[in-house]
């Protein structure tokens, strides 16, 4: 009983609305606890920078939030703080930033200072003590944690590689569609880019393995909603002192933990298995997958099994949903505007030599339209909108308001890309933007800070080289082998492009599309 109870409840508390309804019943309650505590420098300090009207006591601006955060805080932000603004969620206090100054001036500026990630309740019950790379507080663990990912498994020579991998999924990919178009079906897209994404990820971190891809999806969504999403102890820390509630809010983190577990230790036994069974222990980690160069590395880099694991949770997370968002958007964003989707089959169909069964990564760099569609799928769907929050080391002025020592600090990439001023029509899909002089931006070494979707700084992805050679392959043989129709009945107006958000940004609604070989 105690256990449906706990359960119950913990469905309860990822819902912001129900958390609204449950608080008004104990507010008597909490007001104590939280007018407890007198106010410190910190929060004087705080208080001198723009934030929105209506602080409500307990819940905050939490009142001013809808379901997609970053529309919310862009929207609070023109009216009350366009560089910088402090919100406060429950009574937890977090700087928004939301303008390219701004961003360089956390980001490159003061990167040193930002660098930390705060600490989560549920963070740590998923991510193992916070001991992966994303959400690893800064210092030394960190740094080894980051070297390990990138030297090993993200670095240029490494997505280089993972060529013929990704080459042989693409494959895979264009028989299945291929069959779809024979027969006149609709492929659903959100489902096929998710698997080769997911298998491509797999691939790399642990080897072939087949048929998982249903069970990581199912896992990865469960993360991404209480990553990024709603959850009482966030918003009220001292409630955490109360054990019924730290159970309660955590009893879903715990419950995906626990699958994880089952997983990740399974796939390290057969790891560790083979490893033993090997004669070849020391040879070069060139052709070796990502679970065993991080076992054979394990002692020099000082992790015990929970910190592979929580490392590799992150690949898997933070590695897939990005880059098949990516993907899904930018076929959603083409199927709605035909004449684009035409001049970027026309490009690619260009630069293939005649008689080639399928795009190669030879046939990539004079793409200069395909990287532009991308570009502007990032910019207007950035797959992580509300960069995962940072945490300020010290004392530090930003354009002429101090922000405290740990203090939270969000950067709002998708305002950024909106900005007004940066963008001529800011809400349109115009991919030439990135091909015309001035706006073509390079992600590592930005002049300007009005483009962010991997970040900047010592917390910048990872990723970028890995995720870059993903999307442009498959989106470059999807433009090549086949057209694209929608379902019979429907036109472009019934796109549905609403959006979720957990830690990134998904679709609402499945794409269907029908594709016909061209
Ligand atoms: C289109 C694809 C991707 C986008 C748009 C993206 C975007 C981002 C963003 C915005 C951050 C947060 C930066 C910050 O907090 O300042 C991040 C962090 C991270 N990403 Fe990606 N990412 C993508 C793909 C990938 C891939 C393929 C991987 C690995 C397989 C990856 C691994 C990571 C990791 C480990 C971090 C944490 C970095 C840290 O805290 O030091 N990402 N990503």
């Amino acid at each position: 009983m105690a256990h449906v109870v706990v359960h119950v409840l913990g469905e309860l508390l990822q819902d912001p609305r129900a958390v609204l309804l449950t608080m008004m019943l104990v507010v008597p309650l909490l007001i104590c606890m939280i007018t407890a505590k007198p106010e410190g420098d910190a929060s004087k300090l705080l208080r001198l920078l723009p934030t929105p009207p209506r602080n409500l006591p307990i819940i905050g601006h939490l009142h001013l939030m809808g379901d997609l955060p970053y529309v919310s805080l862009a929207g609070l932000a023109s009216k009350y703080g366009p560089d910088l603004m402090l919100v406060h969620r429950g009574a937890s206090p977090t700087v928004v930033v939301s303008s390219p100054r701004a961003a360089e001036a956390v980001l490159r500026t003061h990167d040193h200072i930002f660098a930390s990630r705060p600490r989560s309740r549920v963070w740590d019950v998923i991510m193992y003590g916070q001991t992966d790379s994303c959400f690893a507080p800064y210092g030394d663990y960190f740094r080894r944690a980051r070297k390990l990912v990138t030297v090993h498994l993200l670095n240029v020579s490494k997505v280089r590689a993972q060529r013929p991998a990704r080459e042989e999924e693409v494959r895979g990919v264009m028989g299945k569609i291929g069959k779809a178009a024979a027969a006149g079906d609709a492929v659903d897209m959100s489902e096929l880019l998710h698997a080769f994404v997911n298998d491509l990820i797999c691939r790399a971190v642990s080897g072939k393995t087949e048929g998982l891809s249903k069970l990581f999806r199912e896992l990865t969504d469960v993360n991404a909603a209480l990553l990024g999403g709603f959850n009482i102890l966030d918003f009220l820390p001292s409630l955490g002192r109360i054990e019924l509630v730290r159970r309660v809010a955590c009893a879903k983190a715990l419950r995906v933990r626990k699958r994880w577990d089952q997983l990740l230790d399974k796939l390290i036994d057969d790891h560790a298995a083979r490893r033993i069974g090997s004669c070849h222990e020391d040879e070069d980690d060139a052709d070796q997958d990502f679970i065993h160069v991080s076992l054979s590395l394990q002692k020099e880099y000082g992790f015990t099994r929970d910190h592979i694991k929580a490392i590799l949770i992150d690949m898997f997370e933070a590695g897939t949903d990005t880059s098949y968002m990516t993907l899904e958007f930018a076929m959603a964003e083409l199927i709605r505007k035909p004449h684009l989707m035409t001049k970027l089959q026309e490009e690619v169909r260009r630069n293939v030599p005649k008689g080639q069964e399928m795009v190669s990564e030879d046939d990539l760099p004079n793409m200069t339209y395909l990287k532009a569609v991308i570009k502007e799928t990032l910019r207007l769907h950035p797959p992580v909108p509300i960069m995962i929050p940072h945490f300020s080391l010290d004392a530090c002025t930003v354009h002429g308001y101090t922000i405290p020592a740990n203090t939270r600090v969000v950067v709002n990439a998708w305002a950024i890309g909106r900005y007004t001023g940066n963008w001529e029509h800011e809400n349109e899909f115009q991919p030439e933007r990135f091909i015309k002089t001035g706006a073509n931006v390079d992600l590592k070494a930005p002049n300007e800070f009005h483009f962010l979707p991997f970040g900047f700084g010592r917390r910048m992805c990872p990723g970028l080289q890995s995720a870059s050679a993903t999307v442009e392959i498959m989106l470059s043989n999807l433009m090549y082998r086949f057209d694209w129709k929608l379902p019979p009945g429907l036109t472009v107006h019934d796109i549905d492009m609403t959006e979720v958000f957990g830690i990134t940004v998904s679709r609402k609604e499945k794409l269907l599309l029908v594709p016909v070989k061209a």
